[in-house]
């Protein structure tokens, strides 16, 4: 096939750009925050390691969620990613649910920062955002790592082409 037969999408405009990210595959976590400021947690698929040294992910978060002033000014906030099984509750952080609903709906513990650490995430990250660089209509938070907790028994939820998927464990196949 030559280049003129590709399926080229040239002006790539918002619809364009969503239709192909749907077809990148990425954890779900559930973000959360507890402080000064109050509790607050969303899901996230926008989430990714940054550098081992020091140890930094980041999270894009949208400036227009009802949540973004929440994480502003607390200045903490706790990684879960989303294990298999945690469909409904990614659903329920993902939406217009009040806050406490949310909470509800799971168990949670707290480390250093006083972030909720989600029971039975793969793994948990309690943070520092450390810098915030806006980008169009996201803050991109960096997030240098105080603790974790880890899950070795759990396997691993994906979002990929807008649904959900199992990611299995190796030792499981
Ligand atoms: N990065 C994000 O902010 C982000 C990521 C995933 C989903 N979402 C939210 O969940 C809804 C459902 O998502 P979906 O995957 O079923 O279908 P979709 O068609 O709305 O999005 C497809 C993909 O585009 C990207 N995307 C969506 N909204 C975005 C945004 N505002 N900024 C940057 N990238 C974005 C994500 O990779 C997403 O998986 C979205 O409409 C959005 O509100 C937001
Ligand atoms: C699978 C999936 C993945 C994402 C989201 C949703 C879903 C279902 N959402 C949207 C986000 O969760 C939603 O806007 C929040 O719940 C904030 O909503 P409120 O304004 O607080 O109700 C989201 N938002 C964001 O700012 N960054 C992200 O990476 C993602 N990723």
């Amino acid at each position: 096939m030559s280049v003129h037969e590709l399926p080229l999408v040239p002006n790539v405009d918002r619809d364009a750009f969503r239709h192909a990210m749907a077809r990148l595959g990425a954890a779900v976590n559930i973000i959360t925050t507890d402080g000064p400021a109050g509790r607050a947690g969303f899901t996230a698929s926008a989430v990714c390691s940054v550098t081992d040294t020091p140890p930094t992910l980041l999270v894009c978060l949208n400036r227009s969620a009802s949540v973004w002033p929440t994480f502003r000014d607390n200045g903490y906030l706790c990684v879960n990613p989303l294990a298999a099984g945690h469909e409904d509750l990614s659903t329920l952080f993902g939406g217009k649910t009040p806050m406490e609903q949310r909470f509800a709906a799971a168990n949670w513990h707290t480390l250093a920062s006083g972030s909720p650490l989600l029971e039975g995430a793969t793994v948990s990250f309690d943070c520092k955002i450390t810098q915030v660089v806006s980008v169009g209509t996201h803050d991109v938070l960096m997030c240098e790592v105080l603790a974790l907790v880890r899950n070795d028994d759990s396997h691993g939820l994906a979002w990929f082409d807008r649904g959900y998927h199992h990611l299995l464990r190796q030792d499981a196949r």
